[in-house]
This record gives structure tokens, C-alpha cells and sequence, in this order.
């Protein structure tokens, strides 16, 4: 039975992620198209489902203007761009993933719709030297607060998530221990913003990220905030 699995699996995992998985042991797979195993030594350190912050259609020019000049940057290794998908996938103590979340319909908040550009339309890069990320996010029509604005819950969110993962990527696994904003001005609903988070300092288990959200042209101040993340017992996801 595994024998006939496993080709299968093989080109399943290539498609999605450009990388050839020797995957001899594993079980089954996810409906989420990510192949799972708690046995396999073989596996990976990182299998990637689809990554949600490629640009679509609905990314606008000044969204698309951005991305390239930050896919620039990665070219000198300086910064990377990191993948989004929309479930936490958990590695075990091997680096290997567990399937501590089995196939539900489950989502991850800021991914929970496949509807492009109705939402949240974002992408991360880091850099780790610098102990920096830049979040590019365009708002959708069904963040709406304030009529023509963005509601602050969803700049909570966005913040929370582009702050998170900067403090994921320098500390491993984190949870939210505090999320502090000052919003300064309204943003446009469907405008791009640039969210910068830089990791201010790290005390043991906590990370201090501070963040400021300013429009694509870089001209206003739309957010400022300050968090504080606390290292949970996880392996770091971004050192596969
Ligand atoms: C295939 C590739 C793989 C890709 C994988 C993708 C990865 C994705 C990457 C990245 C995305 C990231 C996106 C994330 C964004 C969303 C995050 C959320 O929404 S999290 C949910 C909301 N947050 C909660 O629900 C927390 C609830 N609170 C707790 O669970 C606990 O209170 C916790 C864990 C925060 C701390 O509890 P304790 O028992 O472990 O530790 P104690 O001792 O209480 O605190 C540790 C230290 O922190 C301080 N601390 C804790 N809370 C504080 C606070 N509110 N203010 C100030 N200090 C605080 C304490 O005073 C202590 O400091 P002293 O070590 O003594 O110096």
C-alpha cells in the first residue's frame, strides 16, 4: 500500500514546494495536501501547503511595486521572504512535523478565506542580522471599520501577525503576552500600508517587538504599536 503512496506523494510535495521529499515512512495525507508522519526520519524539516502570500491577481501596482523591490533585496540573502500558509504546522523534538492539528476547518484568521483580496492580502520578509520585518498588506472590503477605513481590530490583527512572525523567526515558536496600539491615522480600506517591525530587545524567553504601520508611499504614519511575545516549548518552524 505505502509502496503505490508514495510516488504520489513525491510529486504532490514537489509541485507545492519546488523541493524533491524523500518520504519512504510516511502515513498519510493531510486534505490540506502537507504529508504528515511521527516516524519518518526522512521527512523534511519544512513541507509547505500552499503559501498565501504569493501575489494574485487582486494585488494592486503599488502592492506589486513593493514586493519586487523587497524580492530584491533577498537576492543578496540579506533578507528572505517568508512563506504564509493557513494552519500552524508543529514540529516535533526531530524537526519532524506532527500532526498535532489533524485536518479540520480550522484556519488560521488572517488566511481563512480563498476568496483573493476580500481580506487580508499580505507578505512577510525578514531579516535576521538586523533583527527586522517588513509586512506589505493590502486591506480588503470585508476589513471595513469606519466607512472607507480599515476597522482597528483587523490593524490589530495584521500587526499581531506581522510582529508574531518576526518574533517567530528570531525566537521560535511565541504567543502574544501583550499588544499595545496607537492609531495615529485612519487607513484607507484597499491601500497598501508597509508594516515595519524591528525586535527592540530579548530577555530569555521574551521578545520585545516595536512596529510602525505608514502608507505605501511612505509619507503617513497610520499605527504605531508596541508587543511583548513569551517563547512557548516549540522548535523554531523557520529552521528547516
Ligand atoms: C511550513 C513552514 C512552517 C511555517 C509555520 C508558520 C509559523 C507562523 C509564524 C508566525 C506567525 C505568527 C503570527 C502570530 C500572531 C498571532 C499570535 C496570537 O494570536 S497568540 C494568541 C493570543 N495570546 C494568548 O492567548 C496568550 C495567552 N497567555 C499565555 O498563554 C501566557 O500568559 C503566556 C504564554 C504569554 C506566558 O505564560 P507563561 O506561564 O508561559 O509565562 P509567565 O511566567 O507568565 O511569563 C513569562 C514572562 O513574561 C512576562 N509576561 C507575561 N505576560 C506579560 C504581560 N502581559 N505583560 C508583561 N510581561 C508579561 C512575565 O512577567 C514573565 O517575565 P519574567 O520571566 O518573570 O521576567
Amino acid at each position: 500500500m505505502l509502496s503505490k503512496i508514495q510516488p504520489i506523494a513525491r510529486v504532490i510535495c514537489q509541485n507545492i514546494t519546488g523541493r524533491f521529499i524523500h518520504n519512504p515512512s510516511a502515513r498519510r495525507t493531510m486534505k490540506s495536501g502537507i504529508r504528515f508522519s511521527k516516524t519518518a526520519k526522512e521527512l523534511p524539516k519544512v513541507v509547505a501547503s500552499k503559501d498565501y502570500s504569493e501575489p494574485n491577481s487582486s494585488w494592486s501596482q503599488e502592492m506589486m511595486k513593493l514586493y519586487e523591490q523587497y524580492i530584491e533585496k533577498t537576492k543578496d540573502g540579506s533578507w528572505k521572504k517568508l512563506p504564509s500558509y493557513n494552519r500552524f504546522l508543529v514540529l516535533n523534538e526531530d524537526g519532524h512535523f506532527i500532526d498535532k492539528f489533524p485536518p479540520s476547518k480550522a484556519r488560521l484568521f488572517t488566511r481563512n478565506t480563498e476568496e483573493e483580496g476580500s481580506m487580508f492580502e499580505y507578505v512577510v520578509f525578514a531579516n535576521k542580522v538586523e533583527k527586522k520585518a517588513v509586512g506589505l498588506f493590502q486591506s480588503g472590503d470585508l476589513l471595513e471599520g469606519p466607512s472607507g477605513f480599515v476597522h482597528g481590530g483587523a490593524i490589530a490583527t495584521i500587526v499581531d501577525a506581522v510582529s508574531g512572525t518576526l518574533a517567530t523567526y528570531v525566537a521560535g515558536f511565541v504567543m502574544t503576552a501583550s499588544l499595545n496600539l496607537d492609531y495615529k491615522n485612519p487607513i484607507p480600506l484597499g491601500s497598501t500600508v508597509i508594516i515595519e517591525c524591528q525586535l527592540e530587545k530579548k530577555e530569555e524567553r521574551k521578545s520585545y517587538v516595536n512596529t510602525r504601520v505608514i502608507s505605501h508611499d511612505c509619507t503617513k504614519l497610520h499605527t504605531e504599536s508596541t508587543a511583548l511575545f513569551v517563547s512557548v516549548n516549540q522548535k523554531n518552524p523557520y529552521q528547516g
